[in-house]
């Protein structure tokens, strides 16, 4: 488990002070899942510094597995760290070392015998799949199997606590899914507890139980995945949604353009044709998207209604139908005024 009470992180540069980290308060339980998302420079990968120990926060406290890491001597940081394993974007594996001895470097530098590093590495090595990799260089392996190996010496210590920093970025969407799947078997098997960093909204939809949304050094929103995407009002929510084939920019006409979200899972398929006769309007179906995510439907959908139709209607309207819809545009004088924000993850 890991408490984040208030932790901050300036860094100096001679006159220069630049608050990178600002009273961020997170938690994350055993055995569960934290995405962490937010722009490029917010400072996700700072918070991963700071939580794994290779950087100093400012002030605050970082708690894992109830023991307080700020303030740790060297000797007793060493001891700290084995409990958080971190997996870092493209796994740096020393190329004049094999699969095998890129996984067993933490446990030489802990001192372990070879006999039983030599176990550990090969159980490791069947944990990830890569049994039949051990004695491959890294280039003899696809990025894929690297991360696998990355993950695979990140585990060797038996951390509870596991660091993903863009773990999937820059693999194949095959990769990506294995990658997926292994990260989701390693808490089920060993109860990790997990803190992932990422720009990958797929990822955090099929893997995270919550999600946290940083920005410039802050925590600006967070929650359980699946509340906030049924919350049409939760910019995060609307981050995490599939995107809907189509853009809402490219719609033409002057109507008014609302986007639709399921409420709950009894959305009838045909919620389209009832909102249309219910309103005695023509209703324009512009983009769409349905996910099952731990067996709850999720989607959304952009409509086109027109723009003489009263909002409470069209709100009370979509409601029956167990949808929540706010407005994303409406005409104004002589244009379209977007209502909707877009913001960058
Ligand atoms: N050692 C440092 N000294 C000064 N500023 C730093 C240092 N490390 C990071 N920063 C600054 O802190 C801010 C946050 O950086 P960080 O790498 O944590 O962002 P990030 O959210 O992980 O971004 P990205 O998604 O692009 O990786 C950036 O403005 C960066 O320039």
């Amino acid at each position: 488990m890991i408490t984040i009470t208030n932790l901050s992180k300036n860094f100096s540069d001679g006159d220069r002070h630049s608050i990178v980290l600002d009273a961020i308060n997170l938690s994350v339980e055993r055995g569960e899942i934290l995405a962490v998302v937010g722009p490029s420079g917010a400072g996700k990968s700072t918070l991963a510094r700071c939580i794994n120990l290779l950087g100093r926060p400012s002030s605050g406290s970082i708690v894992v597995d109830g023991v307080e890491l700020t303030g740790l001597r060297a000797a007793e940081l060493r001891v700290a760290r084995r409990s958080i394993g971190t997996i870092f974007q493209a796994s740096h594996m020393l190329s004049r070392r094999t699969a095998a001895e890129n996984i067993a470097l933490p446990l030489e530098y802990m001192g372990v015998v070879r006999e039983e590093r030599d176990a550990r590495v090969l159980e490791l090595l069947e944990r990830v799949g890569l049994a039949q990799h051990a004695h491959r260089y890294p280039h003899q392996l696809s990025g894929g199997q690297r991360q696998r190996v990355g993950i695979a010496r990140a585990l060797a210590l038996r951390p509870s606590v596991l660091l993903a920093d863009e773990a999937t970025s820059g693999l194949d969407p095959d990769n990506v899914e294995s990658v997926i799947a292994l990260l989701r078997e390693l808490r089920q098997d060993l109860g990790l507890t997990i803190l992932m960093i990422t720009h990958d909204m797929q990822m955090v939809r099929k893997i995270a139980d919550r999600v946290a949304r940083l920005s410039h050094g802050r925590i600006i929103e967070s929650g359980p995945l699946l509340d906030l995407l049924v919350d049409p009002e939760s910019q995060l929510g609307n981050l995490l949604l599939p995107s809907p084939s189509g853009e809402d920019d490219s719609i033409d006409g002057g109507g008014q353009v609302w986007r639709v979200v399921y409420g709950s899972d009894h959305v009838a398929p045909t919620w389209l044709a009832a909102i249309n006769r219910a309103l005695g309007a023509e209703v324009h179906l512009l983009t769409a998207s349905i996910e099952t995510i731990r067996r709850h439907q999720v989607g959304h959908a952009t409509i086109s209604l027109p723009a003489n139709l009263p909002e409470a209607n069209i709100r009370r309207f979509l409601s029956e139908q167990g949808l929540q819809g706010y407005l994303v545009a409406s005409p104004s004088k002589g244009g379209r005024e977007k209502v909707g924000e877009r913001i960058e993850v």
